[in-house]
């Protein structure tokens, strides 16, 4: 049994339920606050907060789990990131009052009158935050509070903050001004390395069902940016519907076989994926070729 740690609420909780829904693992609640669920087969999830699930994974009471980067990185333990899931995309950064001095981490040094060392920093992150400045050179005091970090600095308990932030409205409805990008971050898939080896089930079958999980995520990921085309396009345009639809290796034309014999159809049936963003284009310039029935339909799954 695999079991995989899954945030119970908060930002990653759904997209995280979701991803792995789609990827047919699906999470079978067994009741409104259940804390374990089966996710089919050999897989099951375990529901805890975000913040515990580096503990958790590092410790080995799961053999993978989905969080931050933030978060991993913040707990200081050896993990590898498996997979981007590409959702929970944030920034942790420096920021200080908007009507402060402070514009790049560098004006630190020269902050407040008792120069370097004086300077407080608000944060819910110490481990990432001390690990910046030491990096840096650069002596601060530490300031860790466990939320709400936005307000530190106006009640002056600090002077500047490192927090989260991805579209960057909290820090301007508080009157906060971003300096510097601390780290990076998303939702990933986490395991300790090493760790199935280790473990007491045969090791190939953890390890062998941990390379499914991260093909069948990897599989739906891929999925989520592309469509699938299908237009019927004279036979003539053919060459320059190759170039409106790179596809993964070229389009598969297929022949129309209206009556007449194979290869003498005036259309032929193009199908191709394309890249969802620029989908409207493709379908423009299908259209100006003399594409007629276009359609485009989700993947639910693309493996190269
Ligand atoms: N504004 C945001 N945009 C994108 N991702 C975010 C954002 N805020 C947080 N995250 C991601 O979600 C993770 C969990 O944050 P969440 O808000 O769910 O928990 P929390 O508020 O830190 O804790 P809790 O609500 O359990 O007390 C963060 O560590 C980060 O990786
Ligand atoms: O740049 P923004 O888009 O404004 O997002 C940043 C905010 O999002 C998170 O808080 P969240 O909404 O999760 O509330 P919380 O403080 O209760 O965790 C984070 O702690 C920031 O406060
Ligand atoms: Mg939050």
């Amino acid at each position: 049994m695999l079991r995989i740690a899954l945030p119970n609420k908060g930002r990653l909780a759904e997209e995280a339920r979701e991803l792995f829904n789609d990827a047919g693992l699906e999470v079978r609640v067994r009741g409104d606050r259940a804390l374990t669920a089966s996710l089919g087969g050999e897989f099951e999830a375990i529901f805890v907060r975000a913040q515990d699930i580096p503990e958790f994974v590092a410790d080995g009471a799961a053999d993978a789990g989905v969080t931050g980067w933030d978060l991993v990185c913040e707990s200081g333990r050896a993990l590898s990131a498996l997979l981007d899931l590409g959702f929970g995309r944030c920034r942790v950064v420096l920021a200080a009052r908007e009507d402060s001095r402070v514009r790049t981490a560098d004006d630190l040094d020269a902050f407040g009158p008792t120069g370097a060392g004086a300077v407080r920093v608000a944060t819910v992150f110490p481990g990432v935050t001390r690990q910046f400045f030491e990096e840096r050179g650069q002596a601060v005091t530490l300031v860790p509070i466990s939320g709400a970090v936005e307000i530190a600095p106006h009640l002056g308990i600090a002077d500047v903050i490192v927090d989260l932030t991805s579209t960057g409205s909290t820090l301007k409805m508080n009157g906060l001004r971003e300096v510097a990008t601390v780290l990076e971050s998303s939702a990933r898939l986490i395991a300790a390395p090493g760790a199935l080896a280790a473990a007491g089930e045969t090791p190939t079958d953890k390890q062998r069902a941990l390379d499914e999980l991260v093909m069948a995520l990897e599989s739906v990921l891929r999925a989520r940016g592309k469509r699938y085309v299908m237009a019927n396009v004279p036979r003539e345009a053919l060459e320059r519907v190759k170039q409106v639809l790179p596809g993964l290796n070229g389009p598969t034309v297929i022949d129309l076989l209206n009556g007449g014999a194979v290869g003498t159809s005036a259309y032929v049936a193009v199908h191709a994926v394309v890249p969802a963003a620029s989908i409207y284009r493709t379908i423009a310039q299908l259209k100006s070729l003399g594409g007629e029935g276009i359609l485009v339909t989700r993947i639910e799954r693309l493996m190269p």
